[in-house]
C-alpha cells in the first residue's frame, strides 16, 4: 500500500490523525507527513511511538490497525516547537491524561534511621501496613545507606515508594508521622536519662512535621515515651486523641510471650496488660490475665504477688528489665520496637478500631488528678484514640496506675521545654 493510498483512505485518516492530535496535545503546533514518507513496518499493535532522529526533528511512527486493511506503519516527521520537551523512552509508550497525586493517602513518615525507626519502617513495608515510607534523619549518609537498602529490595515488596531525605519537605501529606529520633539507653541508664536530650529533638523536629502535614498523627517512639508524647502534645497544638505514645503496648507484647512461655499456650490465646509508664513504674493488670476467659488469678488468688509461691511476679520483673537486656547484648531492641510500630500503625490507617497499650493523656480516669500521658488500653482508628477502656482494676492496681502518673507528672515538671 501507498502513502498516498493510506492517506486517501478516510477511515485510516481519522484513525491516525486523532491519535496523533492527543499525542501531540500541548507540544507541537504542527504536524504534517513529509514527503519521503513510506511503509515502514507492519506490527500488530496501534501504539503510537515519537522517536527523536538525528537531525532532533521528531519522527512519529504510527502503526494503523484499521478494520478492513492490513497493518499499516506510516512514519512522518513533525516539526519542533519552542515550548517542546525533550522526548524519553517514557514518552514513547506512556500518555499523561492527567496530573499524577503525590499522595497516596496512606503514607507514613519516620523520623530516625536507627534500629527503632528502620524497624519500624521494614515492619511497615513486609508487613503491607502501608507502602508508601518517608524516611528522615539528621545523619545523612546513614539515611542515604537506609533507604537505598530498602529500596534495593523493593521489588519483594508491593509497590513500595521510599523517599529519604533530611529536608521535610519529603514527609508532606503523611497520615501518621513516627518520631524515633534521639538518644538512645546506653548501659546503666533508664529511659529518664535520655529526657533532656531528647526533648530538644522533639522540640526541633515536630514543628517540621506539622508544616508538611498539619493532620497528621503523631506516633512518638523516643523515650521517655510518656513524656515525650506530653510535650509533643503541647508543641504541636493538636487534638489530644492524635498524639499517641508507643507506650506500653511493647511491655504487654513482652507479658504476654512470657505467660505464652510458661504456659506453653500459642501468645495470641495468653491475654494480660500493662499499663501505667514505660518503664520502671508500669503496672501489669494481673487480675485480668486470661486464657480463654479463664482468669488466672481465680484459680490462684496471690497469682502476681509476692506472698505467690509460683512466683508469676518475676514476669513483670522480666517486662521492666526486658529493654536493658536486650540492649546490653545487641544495643538496641529494633525488631520488637519495629513489629510494635507497624502494629499501631496498622490499628490506624485500617480504622481497626482494635486496642492497643497506648499511652494518652489520662487526667480525669482512674481518678488520676495530673495531668500526664501514661498507657491505658485504647481503641484506635483512623482519627486516631476514639475510646479508652477502662479496666476493673483492683484497688492495689489502681494505686500502682497514680503512683505511675506521679512518677510521671514530677519527671514533667522538671523538663525544660
Ligand atoms: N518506646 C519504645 O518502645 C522504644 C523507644 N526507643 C527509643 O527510640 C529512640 C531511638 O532508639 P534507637 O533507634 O535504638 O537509637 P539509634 O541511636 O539507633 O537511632 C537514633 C537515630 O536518631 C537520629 N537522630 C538524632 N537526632 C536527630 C535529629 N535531630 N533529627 C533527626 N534524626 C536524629 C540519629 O541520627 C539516629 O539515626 C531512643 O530514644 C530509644 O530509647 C527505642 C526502642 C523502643
Ligand atoms: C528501648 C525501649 O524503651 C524498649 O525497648 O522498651
Amino acid at each position: 500500500m501507498t502513502w498516498a493510498e493510506v492517506l486517501s483512505n478516510r477511515h485510516i485518516q481519522k484513525r491516525f490523525w486523532k491519535l496523533v492530535a492527543s499525542m501531540c496535545k500541548g507540544h507541537l503546533d504542527n504536524v504534517r507527513p513529509l514527503e519521503d514518507t513510506r511503509v515502514v513496518q507492519a506490527r500488530h499493535t496501534n501504539k503510537l511511538s515519537l522517536r527523536p532522529n538525528k537531525f532532533s526533528n521528531f519522527h512519529l511512527s504510527s502503526i494503523c490497525n484499521p478494520r478492513f486493511y492490513n497493518f499499516v506503519a506510516v512514519k512522518l516527521t513533525i516539526r519542533k516547537t519552542a515550548n517542546m520537551r525533550e522526548f524519553s523512552t517514557k514518552d514513547s509508550f506512556v500518555t499523561n491524561v492527567q496530573p499524577q497525586l503525590d499522595h497516596s493517602g496512606h503514607k507514613i513518615t519516620v523520623v530516625g534511621v536507627g534500629a527503632a525507626g528502620i524497624g519500624s519502617a521494614f515492619s511497615i513495608l513486609t508487613r503491607s501496613v502501608s507502602n508508601d515510607i518517608a524516611l528522615v534523619d539528621s545523619a545523612q549518609d546513614k539515611l542515604e545507606g537506609e533507604a537505598l537498602d530498602l529500596q534495593h529490595g523493593s521489588s519483594f515488596l508491593h509497590n513500595a515508594r521510599i523517599v529519604a531525605s533530611t529536608d521535610y519537605a519529603v514527609t508532606a501529606g503523611s497520615r501518621i508521622c513516627v518520631l524515633t529520633a534521639g538518644a538512645r539507653l546506653k548501659k546503666g541508664e533508664t529511659r529518664f536519662d535520655l529526657l533532656q536530650r531528647n526533648v530538644e529533638i522533639a522540640k526541633n523536629i515536630i514543628p517540621q512535621l506539622l508544616k508538611y502535614s498539619p493532620d497528621t498523627i503523631l506516633l512518638i517512639v523516643s523515650n521517655p515515651v510518656d513524656i515525650l508524647t506530653h510535650i509533643a502534645w503541647k508543641i504541636s497544638g493538636l487534638p489530644k486523641t492524635r498524639v499517641i505514645g508507643s507506650g506500653t503496648n511493647l511491655d504487654s507484647s513482652r507479658f504476654r510471650f512470657l505467660i505464652s512461655q510458661r504456659l506453653g499456650i500459642g501468645l495470641s490465646s495468653c491475654h494480660g496488660w500493662i499499663i501505667g509508664e514505660h518503664g520502671d513504674s508500669s503496672v501489669a493488670v494481673w487480675s485480668s490475665v486470661n486464657v480463654a476467659g479463664v482468669r488466672l488469678q481465680t484459680l490462684n488468688p496471690s497469682f502476681g504477688t509476692d506472698g505467690d509461691d509460683e512466683k508469676w511476679s518475676e514476669l513483670h520483673q522480666k517486662v521492666i528489665t526486658g529493654a536493658y537486656e536486650v540492649n546490653k547484648r545487641k544495643g538496641n531492641t529494633g525488631w520488637a520496637t519495629g513489629l510494635n510500630v507497624s502494629g499501631i500503625c496498622e490499628g490506624i490507617l485500617k480504622n481497626s478500631r482494635n486496642v492497643y497499650a497506648v499511652s494518652v493523656l489520662v487526667q480525669g480516669l482512674h481518678d488520676i488528678k495530673e495531668e500526664v500521658f501514661l498507657s491505658l488500653p485504647a481503641v484506635l482508628g483512623e482519627n486516631g484514640v476514639t475510646d479508652v477502656i477502662i479496666q476493673p482494676l483492683e484497688n492495689s492496681e489502681k494505686a500502682k496506675l497514680q503512683k505511675s502518673a506521679q512518677v510521671l507528672s514530677k519527671v514533667m515538671k522538671s523538663v525544660k521545654w
